[in-house]
């Protein structure tokens, strides 16, 4: 690259290219494009009216000349004044055009704008979500928040009604340079000096202003996300004492945002002195020239130029408006036109594993099979130095009971986030029933494996929905086209302002009748049943919130539930009984394993003690597997 085009490149004009394709993202529709077609044809109109206006100012002039030089009692005073009231009349209508082409060019861009920003935000976290978990690894704290306020906010400023007002400058501009240069061409010819002078203006201001405002942006989402992750860790920040160093991490981020708004505000400053300093400038150049050209007509009996005329060049290219005055929206449009373009990194990325795809050319998920681990070995995209798995090989039998301990950090939760797929393995082969699992669906896949964690969400609904939740969120299933989520939302509020809920439930279909049979049997199994009576209104008490926080034992019994009410063929419990005394846990476990239905089961554990029953134990150390077997065969090697 040359430097010439280095240095140009530096200029808001480099990140306008992405401008155009902005107006076009995330499928605009016929209302889209026709706001687009009226509000840019209103904005052309809206730059007509004013090199109108200057001409009829200037014939008026010189009609009021006319008047005041009037000496003779015989000249047509009353032609005269017919001559000005028409031109007076034609300005209110010009003026009544004008507002018209304001009003909808203004109306047009608002609304475009608005719908613009309505599609970005769909199309971002509609995709966002579809990502690898990967990637949200990699993503800094707070980032999502800001693309989603800063940067929208940022496109809606730059693709609404200044998008009119720039256009309409633009045909005012070249409307205004027509009718002086039609009118005084030398004087015309002499004023285009301030268009290079206003140009490099622009470019130079708004490349520092730029500049300060990026950096003060930086400065403030820095700042943004300490105060997020902060919010977020209150607890913990308190148990360390920690609020100072944050306080002071905070005030060291905003007082650089400060610094940079500093700058950028004598940036901006000087950049509008200069445009008064031009333009003032400007004026006294064309009075001096003005004259001269009046009085150089005057000598060679050229009426042509007439004070009018002279005035009617002023009027529209300085003392009017001044098109230039439009300046900083190109700064406004390279900020929307960047914000696209950071928020496309997100909204057109294609997650390297999607758990939304439903029609596939992959293969059909098998319901039973062994799965295999062959020398497997994965590192963390955020830690790629670090191998939380190295090289392990394993199978878990199909319809078994299989148990994985370890210490902390041994690499046993990672062996589940590759199986349900959230990660690929960096080396080695996963095979579910002999086939390899990246070549299966993954949403299937996923709605395949049971997962329960330690610390399970539970979500701001009733006990009822929290566990339904395990069904509705299975595409295909049979009780999808009854709305259950609405219907079951609809049923515990009944319960809550005083029904009882089997009666509530007999007046609905027999799927959902069903559906609460089967939430039942889960949370039985799950040890959940008992607990979930006590409450307040039972299976519709509202859970979730600070005020009904269930412990840590509850969430995961109910957690438990929701992952058996769909029936998995694989159940994948990572440290899901954690919470609970030992004596409720054996108890669980015993139940799970006895009640399993040909289901393989993976229980993920700390200690040998927990998992006595299971039919296979792999034992890992710092991410090898050192151990198989029986809980007996294990002691027994124990004592070797
Ligand atoms: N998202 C992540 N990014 C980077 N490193 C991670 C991530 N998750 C886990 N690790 C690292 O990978 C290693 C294995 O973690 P893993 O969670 O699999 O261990 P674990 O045996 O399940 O531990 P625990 O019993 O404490 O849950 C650890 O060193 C951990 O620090």
């Amino acid at each position: 690259m040359s430097a010439a085009s280095r240095w140009i490149g530096r200029f808001p004009f480099r990140r306008r290219y992405g401008y155009r394709a902005l107006l076009f993202r995330a499928k605009p529709s016929n209302l889209d494009y026709f706001l687009l077609t009226i509000g840019t044809s209103a904005a052309i109109a809206a730059g007509v009216p004013f090199p109108l206006l200057g001409i009829l100012f200037g014939q008026l002039v010189d009609d009021l000349n006319s008047i005041s030089c009037i000496s003779s009692p015989h000249a047509d005073k009353a032609a005269l004044e017919r001559s000005i009231q028409a031109k007076v009349m034609l300005m209110i209508y010009i003026s009544i055009g004008n507002f018209i082409a304001i009003y909808v060019h203004t109306s047009c861009w608002s609304l475009f704008g608005e719908r613009l920003v309505a599609r970005l935000r769909r199309c971002y976290f509609k995709n966002l979500l579809r990502q690898e978990i990967a990637f949200f690894d990699n993503l800094p704290a707070g980032e999502v928040p800001t693309r989603l306020t800063t940067d929208m906010e940022t496109i809606r400023v730059g693709t609404s009604e200044r998008v009119g007002i720039f256009i309409s400058s633009f045909a005012y501009l070249a409307g205004a340079y027509t009718v002086a240069l039609l009118k005084v061409p030398r004087l015309a010819a002499m004023l285009t000096f301030m268009i290079p002078a206003y140009v490099l203006m622009v470019i130079v201001g708004g490349m520092y202003i730029g500049r300060f405002m990026a950096r003060a942006s930086q400065h403030f989402a820095a700042a943004t996300s300490v105060v997020s992750q902060s919010l977020s860790n209150v607890a913990l920040i308190h148990a360390l004492g920690a609020h100072q160093r944050l306080e002071a991490r905070i005030v060291e981020s905003l007082e650089k945002v400060q610094r940079a708004a500093m700058k950028k505000a004598i940036a901006a400053a000087t950049q509008f002195g200069f445009t008064f300093l031009v333009a003032y400038s400007a004026n006294a150049v064309a009075f001096w020239q003005g004259s001269s050209e009046i009085s150089r007509a005057a000598e060679s009996n050229a009426p042509n130029v007439t004070a009018g005329a002279v005035y009617t060049v002023i009027f529209v290219l300085l003392d009017g408006k001044s098109a230039f005055q439009v300046a900083p929206f190109l700064q406004i449009f390279g900020a929307a036109a960047a914000a696209g373009q950071t928020l496309s990194t997100v909204a057109d990325r294609n997650p390297s594993i999607d758990g939304t795809l439903t029609a596939t050319n992959q293969d059909p998920m098998p319901r039973y099979g062994d799965i295999t681990f062959r020398e497997v070995t994965f590192s963390y995209p955020s830690r790629p130095e670090y191998q939380a798995l190295k090289s392990v090989s394993f199978k878990i039998a199909e319809g078994g009971f299989t148990a994985i301990v370890g210490s902390s950090g041994s690499g046993k939760s990672t062996i589940g986030g590759l199986m349900s797929r959230l990660y690929d393995s960096c080396t080695g082969r996963i095979l579910l029933g002999g086939n390899e699992i990246s070549t299966l669906n993954v949403r299937q896949l996923r709605q395949s494996i049971g997962v329960v964690d330690q610390d399970p969400a539970i979500l701001y609904c009733s006990v009822l929905e929290n566990i339904a939740f395990g069904i509705a969120s299975v595409s295909g299933h049979k009780s999808e086209q009854y709305h259950i989520g609405s219907r079951l939302f609809a049923i515990t509020k009944k319960v809550r302002k005083g029904q009882d809920l089997r009666s509530v439930l007999s007046k609905e279909p027999q799927i959902i009748q069903r559906l609460f049979e089967e939430v039942e049997q889960a949370a039985i199994l799950a040890n959940a049943h008992e607990f979930i009576q006590s409450l307040q209104y039972g299976y519709a008490t509202v859970i979730g919130s600070v005020e009904m926080e269930l412990s840590g034992g509850q969430k995961q019994r109910l957690a438990l539930a929701r992952a058996l009410v769909r029936d998995p063929p694989i159940l994948l419990l990572d440290e899901a009984t954690s919470a609970l005394d030992s004596i409720s846990e054996q108890e669980i476990l015993a139940s799970l394993k006895e009640n399993r239905r040909e289901k393989t089961t993976v229980t993920i554990a700390h200690r040998l003690g927990t998992v006595k029953d299971a039919d296979h134990i792999i034992v890992l150390h710092d991410g090898l597997v050192v151990e198989e077997g029986t809980h007996d065969e294990l002691l027994r090697n124990e004592g070797r």
